[in-house]
């Protein structure tokens, strides 16, 4: 019998669930891969904002990943939230060893508008890491950190796309357009063409964790062995029911519906 694909994350927690390893591994299961988690930060959060951040020491990062790759089959895997420069070199040796397609989420700054990584770090992630990804999927303002240039428009959106492969050397970036107003339309460019994902744009504050959700959901479809593009084109889908049926939970940004695909949600 065929196993079950097999979905690492590596990244922050987020114990109001909306975002970070708990929003990957409820993309992963929701999607029907087998989700293994990898803790960079235990992050005090929820649908307001960041409280405190505590950083996992790096041999105990090295140990969750030797601890993972020593036993587990790896089909593709994710990076969320990597505070510092030290996390990122433990993550880039780690790299060298893994055979399997990477898709970072280059997470910056919290909805909420607090920082989850540290400024001199950019610069590491930015030369040691982006040019090993299969996949790149920065929102605008991530855009613009990793090419210090301003980006405005839906060319721009593309040009910047195209710069991430071409320039900074990732294998695909795919520029998410959340934080822009009219239609939800993002960008990815593949090292050939561009390909277009446009949804309406939903009127809704529930987006806490939304990144998360639509590179897990990548992640997952990648380790089914879709190609990248139908990747993105159903991650897209499912990221765009998940805000569709977001909940009203919590004081702040609620968090995205994860299983808003299933009949029994769609009929309450
Ligand atoms: N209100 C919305 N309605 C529909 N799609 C949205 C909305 N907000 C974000 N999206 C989509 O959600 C995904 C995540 O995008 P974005 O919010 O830019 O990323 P991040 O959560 O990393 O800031 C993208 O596909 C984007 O187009
Ligand atoms: C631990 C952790 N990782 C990432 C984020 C950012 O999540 P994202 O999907 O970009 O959604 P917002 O929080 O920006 O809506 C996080 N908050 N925590």
């Amino acid at each position: 019998m065929k196993r079950i694909p097999c979905v690492l994350t590596i990244a922050g927690t987020d114990p109001s669930g909306g975002a970070g390893i708990q929003a990957d591994l409820k993309t992963f299961q929701e999607l029907k891969s087998y989700g293994m988690s990898v803790i960079t930060s235990v992050v005090a959060q929820n649908t307001t904002g960041v409280k405190d951040v505590h950083h996992l020491p790096e041999h105990f990062l090295q140990g969750q990943l030797n601890a993972v790759s020593n036993d587990m089959p790896i089909d593709a895997f994710k990076t969320g939230m990597i505070a510092n420069k030290n996390m990122m070199k433990v993550i880039s040796e780690w790299l060298s060893e893994v055979k399997a397609p990477y898709v970072m989420d280059p997470v910056m700054v919290a909805q909420s508008g607090d920082p989850l990584i540290e400024k001199e770090a950019q610069a590491y992630l930015k030369e040691y890491l982006v040019p090993r990804t299969t996949l790149v999927t920065p929102n605008i303002p991530e855009a613009e950190a990793l090419l210090d240039k301003s980006i405005e428009s839906e060319s721009d959106m593309q040009e910047a796309a195209k710069m991430i492969v071409q320039e900074l050397g990732a294998g695909a970036a795919l520029i998410k357009g959340g934080h822009r107003k009219g239609k939800a339309i993002d960008f990815l460019y593949d090292g050939e063409r561009i390909h277009s994902y446009e949804a309406e744009r939903i009127d809704s504050s529930n987006t806490h964790g939304t990144g998360c959700t639509y590179s897990a959901a990548i992640t997952t479809y990648l380790s089914q062995g879709y190609s990248l593009p139908v990747a993105v084109k159903e991650a897209k889908f499912f990221v765009t029911e998940a805000i569709r049926h977001s909940f009203d939970l919590g004081k702040g940004s609620g968090p995205t519906n994860h299983f808003a695909r299933r009949e029994e949600v769609f009929k309450q």
